[in-house]
């Protein structure tokens, strides 16, 4: 593959909040940029609430068009994309399972729907049960265990794998999963996971896992984004951005977890404990750390800090600007 699969340049999205007479700009994703490509990967955004996760996955979706900057998919604008040809590539996958399927409808209606509007049956010379059949054993269940059931009818991990299948239908090449495993107990959050690890192995999936959860993200991302209000400061290897940090709120972020070993068992608590929308660290414009950082210069209140590549991960801060030869 010679494009990235996945481009993001400069992705910017400012919201206007606040009342009609205090309306301030806040920057939900901020000068985004990412690549995501070479062999099928986990590619994690991690962050606590409110760093622009969803604004982001919705931009990855084309619910929102970005104010600034530009999605490249292959090469070509994800604007410039028909929208059919666009889902058959890129597919979500939600938070809530319970909200994807109608309770008042039986789960098959939903996968009979996508086979008719987008001519998949068609298309491949299969009959729609057969279609349906093999997204189904993808995530190990049947035709036989779906056919005439409602949605009280199954569990919330079974639905979660439900909504995955009907994403599969199309064979896309990537998924943009969403928290897809926060509304799961802690055993059908692993089941979800290996499944989304093994999809990407047999299907050659690209998955984009979004995620509040560090110790999810350290058991399932190949490649890891750390946001905070709207920036990616840390980007790189999981192992080394996790397990090495660079980045001060990555270094806190990784401090706050007792052990990464302990496989996605326990619920990370947020560097700060409960996060409170700190509404100048989305308006400010330096870094977005520098309130709480210890190692805050004059600089990091002032001005943003560009990328920077630093052995193999990409901080955003200015303790490496020395790494780009100009010294601190
Ligand atoms: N439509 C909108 N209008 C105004 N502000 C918005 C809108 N959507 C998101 N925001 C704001 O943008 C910021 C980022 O929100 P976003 O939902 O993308 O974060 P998140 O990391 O997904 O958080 P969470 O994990 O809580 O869903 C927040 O301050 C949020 O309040």
């Amino acid at each position: 593959m010679s494009e990235p699969l996945l481009k993001l340049d400069g992705v910017t999205q400012i919201f206007q909040v606040g009342t009609l007479l205090s309306k301030v700009k806040i920057y939900a994703v901020r000068d985004v940029n990412l690549e995501v490509g070479g062999n099928p990967v986990i590619f994690t955004l991690v962050g606590e609430s409110g760093s622009g996760k969803t604004t982001l996955a919705n931009i990855l979706l084309r619910v929102i068009v970005p104010t600034e900057g530009s999605v490249y998919f292959l090469g070509k604008n994800i604007r410039h994309y028909r929208k059919p040809e666009f889902i058959r590539l890129v597919q979500p996958v939600f938070q809530n399972p319970y909200e994807t399927f109608n309770p008042l409808k039986k789960v098959e209606t939903y996968f009979h729907l996508a086979i008719r509007k987008l001519q998949i049956a068609r298309d491949n010379g299969c009959t729609a049960e057969s279609i349906i059949d093999k997204a189904l054993n993808s995530v190990a269940l049947s035709w036989e265990e779906v056919r005439g059931k409602y949605l009280h009818e199954f569990s919330g991990g079974q639905l979660q794998r439900l909504s995955i299948a009907r994403a599969l239908m199309v064979n896309p090449v990537l998924l943009v999963a969403d928290e897809p495993v926060s509304m799961l107990d802690a055993s059908l959050r692993i089941f979800v996971l290996n499944l989304l690890r093994k999809l990407k192995e047999e299907r050659q999936l690209y998955v984009i896992y979004i995620t509040h959860d560090l110790a999810t993200a350290y058991y399932i991302s190949d490649y890891i984004a750390v946001m905070l209000r709207g920036s990616v400061v840390e980007t790189g290897p999981a192992e080394k951005v996790l397990l090495d940090p660079l980045h001060p709120y990555t270094v806190l972020l990784r401090e706050s977890v007792p052990n990464p070993y302990e496989e996605a068992k326990e619920a990370v608590s947020w560097a700060g404990g409960e996060q409170v929308l700190e509404i100048e660290e989305y308006i400010e414009e330096g870094c977005k750390f520098a309130l709480r950082c210890a190692h805050a210069k004059a600089i990091c209140k002032q001005k943003m800090p560009p990328d920077i590549p630093v052995d193999g991960v990409v901080v955003k801060c200015w303790l490496y600007e020395r790494t780009l030869g100009k010294g601190v």
